[in-house]
């Protein structure tokens, strides 16, 4: 589909209009010699998408046709698709007259392909036998959520592609969804459930955070061959393997366990010990050099040694120097006043930092504690979860999640620091507003410890030398995989432990790390 990089490039609604808008300059401009329509061309690749979708010739398709050009892409589709011998069925949700110029051509070739056009009336007359059905009601011009009709189409349809076990193809965007935010439009909106979107011009930074990947299934971009030096660097990418490939150098034999710092981890309050454990196991698992589990104060029947990883070194952390120490703060810490001292400490002097859990809570707590972490100059990353970053923005869960991009900048930009908003589609966001979105990761992850594992693996990678986003950007991108290759070999997602990711998260750090 050609433009390889602005594949893993994610754009705002805002970004893509000044790049259509360039592209139709262009077309328009006398001397260019491109005589397809860029609907055109989006039609051809959401054919292409659709023909390689079906299983049989002669595929009975149901094409569901918006009021504005998200509906000239379902009729350029639809006619295509009749070219090719299918029987293609079009349920048009706009009035001819509307349409633009582009839309009413692409029209015109489909009642020329002897496409039928039917009603809702009509559809419901008709056997559902369908083999695909392709959403082209609203794409990036939805601007409220969906009601009425509209609403209960998007509500039927979804039942039925569900029912008949068949694909949904998304056009552009699933109807309904928010193609910035990930968010389904409305209080009470719905979008359309696709099991696949083909994205026009470029990625949509909508189709992979929030809500954003259950509705958009596989993503795919077609960039209707609009040069390369039309699409801006942009301050959105997808955090791939691919895009992280070369970061983690191979170990150089004259290297020692000094070579790849040293972390400690602080937490595990009473009756949360494990969670300093399970970070420190996932630091060790993640190349650190040497680990040392810090639980502060005197817990009772707080362990001394971990039995399984007896590597794990205990130390009491009100003891020690941070300054040449790779800091992890909050897993299991608990919030009491004793902690804080240590917080600021860490704050202070930790060589780079890792701030979790209840720290986050604490410093949400506490202006001059936040105002102490804006002022570090070394690598600090935060890893809240959309309750902890609302806490942190004096906000409610409901305004982080309905922009997560958004929160994700505000608190980047507000601690200077980087942040890891997660959720499905963790947010990775660095203090000037540059963010990727992980692409991995399943509910597997819905479970206790797999964020203290997250900020084990995240200060490891810090102490072995990676910058604040590249550890964030690793951490979570290797974390997530691990899920998702476990989820594959049917260890959950019901059921899946933080403990077993840790040695799949090895693997992934060792796969990234191969020439
Ligand atoms: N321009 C180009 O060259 C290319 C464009 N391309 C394609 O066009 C798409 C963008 O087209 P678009 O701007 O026409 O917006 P689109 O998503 O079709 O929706 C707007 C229509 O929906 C209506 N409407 C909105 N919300 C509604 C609601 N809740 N309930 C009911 N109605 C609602 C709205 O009505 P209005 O509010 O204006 O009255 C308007 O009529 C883009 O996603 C891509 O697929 C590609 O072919 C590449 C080339
Ligand atoms: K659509």
């Amino acid at each position: 589909m050609g433009n390889q990089d602005s594949v893993y490039r994610v754009y705002s609604v805002a970004e893509i209009r000044a790049i259509e808008t360039d592209a139709l300059a262009m077309q328009a401009d006398a001397g260019n010699a491109d005589t397809m329509s860029l609907m055109q061309k989006a039609g051809l690749a959401a054919a292409h998408l659709a023909a390689e979708l079906l299983t049989q010739a002669h595929a009975k398709i149901l094409v569901l046709a918006g009021p504005g050009n998200n509906g000239g892409d379902a009729f350029e589709v639809a006619a295509l698709l009749s070219a090719q011998g299918h029987v293609v069925h079009v349920l048009q949700c706009g009035e001819t007259a509307n349409y633009s110029s582009d839309a009413l051509s692409s029209r015109h070739k489909a009642q020329a392909q002897h496409v039928q056009f039917i009603d809702t009336a009509i559809l419901a007359t008709l056997p559902a036998d369908w083999a695909l059905i392709i959403d082209g009601l609203f794409g990036i011009g939805l601007k409220q959520a969906p009601e009425g009709s509209i609403a209960s189409l998007i509500r039927d349809i979804n039942k039925l592609a569900a029912e008949l076990a068949i694909p949904l193809l998304a056009l552009d965007v699933p109807s309904g969804l928010n193609a910035d935010t990930g968010q389904v439009t409305g209080a009470d909106g719905i979008a359309v459930c696709a099991t696949h979107t083909i994205s026009f011009i470029g990625n949509k930074t909508g189709l992979h955070t929030g809500a954003g990947r259950d509705y958009a299934g596989e993503v795919s971009v077609a960039t209707l061959d609009i040069p390369a030096n039309f699409f801006p660097p942009g301050k959105a990418r997808l955090n791939t393997a691919a895009s992280l490939k070369g970061i983690l150098q191979p170990r150089k034999q004259n290297s020692h366990k000094g070579s790849y710092g040293d972390v400690i981890i602080i937490g595990g309050a009473s009756g949360m010990v494990g969670a300093a454990i399970l970070a420190a196991r996932a630091a060790q698992f993640s190349g650190a050099g040497r680990i040392y589990c810090g639980i502060p104060g005197v817990i009772p029947l707080a362990p001394s040694y971990d039995s399984l990883h007896p590597e794990i070194m205990f130390r009491s952390p009100e003891d020690m120097d941070f300054h040449n120490h790779h800091v992890v703060i909050g897993p299991g810490l608990g919030t009491s006043a004793s902690v804080q001292a240590l917080l600021t400490k860490a704050i202070k002097s930790a060589k780079t930092l890792v701030v979790d859990a209840d720290a986050l809570n604490l410093i949400a707590a506490d202006a001059a504690l936040a105002h102490l972490l804006a002022a570090r100059t070394a690598a600090s990353v935060l890893t809240p979860h959309p309750l902890e970053a609302a806490r942190l923005l004096q906000q409610g869960v409901a305004e982080v999640q309905a922009d997560r991009l958004l929160a994700a900048r505000k608190l980047a930009q507000q601690l200077n620091t980087v942040v890891v908003l997660k959720g499905s589609g963790s947010i990775i966001c660095e203090a000037n507003g540059d963010l990727s979105i992980n692409t991995t990761g399943n509910p597997a992850l819905a479970s206790g410890g797999t964020g203290d594992v997250l900020a084990g693996v995240t200060g490891a990678l810090l102490a072995q030398g990676c910058t604040a986003a590249e550890a964030a950007r690793i951490a979570v991108w290797a974390h997530a995989y691990a899920a998702d290759e476990l989820v594959a070999q049917g260890v959950g997602p019901i059921g899946l432990t933080a403990s077993e990711l840790l040695p799949v998260i090895r693997q992934n750090l060792n796969l990234l790390t191969k020439r």
